[in-house]
């Protein structure tokens, strides 16, 4: 074969009107017209392609996971562990992704920032719901979306509702666990509080992984996840202090040091804790 030319073959379907096609299903006039610099600057179509993809993973991990607590909720582990691997493959794509925007210098960036306004990341509707399906609830983050109601409201059912780490505690409650009634009837809205006698319940499960396998699996799955997510932040981190060094955010916060902040939270505290009691 000429290694410079591949001829079409005869089975090639070209014909395809009134067929479906690739743009057509992939919606690519849609999605491919989304893309509109607010300044002249060539690097903006990086930082809105880099926001766009990671909107899109967003979303996916928004599917999986709410899939993966109906799952739980109806005690069927294997499938929603089966999703677990899949939001964790997602989040080393998003994690990875940093490279990508870390080709933009402060010298480039600061040529459009100020085009921003105060548009920031920290009114990303999908990042906070992510954030509030794997259990960091907190309701002051809900009113960056006060401008719109339809927002608002789907992020206050996600405060309300259990996250995956509520719908775990009452999966281990369902199946002969001792989780503390008060951790079970929590209020779903306000931030997790870790409860000794979870460390306690996963001291027993660590304890004999051979008796406790499903719980077990789901445990080290979730711990996993978190190491990603955070390892997305930290990246973020990174990334911020290379680009704006100090400087305040456009959401308005003090920027780096805030973000660092983040790092010190935890979706599953006993998590982390029952390990120093092994
Ligand atoms: C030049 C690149 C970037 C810079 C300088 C930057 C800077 C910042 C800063 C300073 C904050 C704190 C809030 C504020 O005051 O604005 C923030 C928050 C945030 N950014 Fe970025 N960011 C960048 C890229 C991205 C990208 C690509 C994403 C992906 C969607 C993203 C998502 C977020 C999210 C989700 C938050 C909220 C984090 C939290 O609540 O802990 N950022 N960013
Ligand atoms: N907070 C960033 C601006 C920024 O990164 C941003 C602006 C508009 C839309 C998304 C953004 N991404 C993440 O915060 C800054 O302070 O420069």
């Amino acid at each position: 074969m000429d290694p410079t030319f591949r001829p079409i073959e005869d089975g090639v379907a070209t014909d395809l009107r009134g067929e479906m096609t690739y743009a057509g299903y992939l919606q690519l006039p849609t999605l491919l017209s989304a893309q509109q610099p607010v300044s002249d600057h060539h690097d903006e179509m990086l930082f809105i392609i880099q926001h766009q993809v990671t909107e899109l993973w967003l979303k996916q991990l928004v599917h999986e996971l709410r899939s993966a607590i109906a799952l739980l909720t109806e005690d069927d582990l294997s499938p929603a562990l089966k999703r677990l691997a899949r939001v964790k493959a997602i989040q080393r794509q998003m994690f990875e992704q940093w490279s990508v925007l870390e080709t933009l210098t402060p010298v480039e960036y600061v040529q459009f920032r100020d085009s921003l306004g105060k548009a920031s990341g920290f009114q990303s509707p999908q990042y906070r719901t992510v954030e509030f399906l794997l259990g960091n609830k907190n309701p002051q983050m809900i009113a960056v979306f006060a401008h719109d109601p339809d927002l608002l409201a789907g992020l206050q059912a996600d405060l309300e509702a259990p996250s995956l780490y509520d719908a775990f505690l009452r999966y281990l409650a369902r199946h002969g666990h001792e989780v503390p009634a008060s951790v079970l009837e929590r209020d779903l809205t306000q931030p997790y509080a870790a409860d000794a006698g979870v460390v306690e319940v996963f001291r027993r499960v660590y304890a004999d992984p051979q008796a406790h396998w499903d719980a077990y699996e789901m445990c080290e799955e979730l711990v996993d996840v978190e190491e990603s997510f955070q390892l997305w932040r930290f990246r973020h981190l990174k990334t911020v202090e290379r680009i704006i060094g100090f400087k305040r955010g456009t959401g308005g916060s003090s920027g780096v040091h805030f973000l660092q902040k983040a790092l010190e939270l935890t979706f599953f505290p006993e998590l982390r804790d029952v390990r120093t009691h092994l």
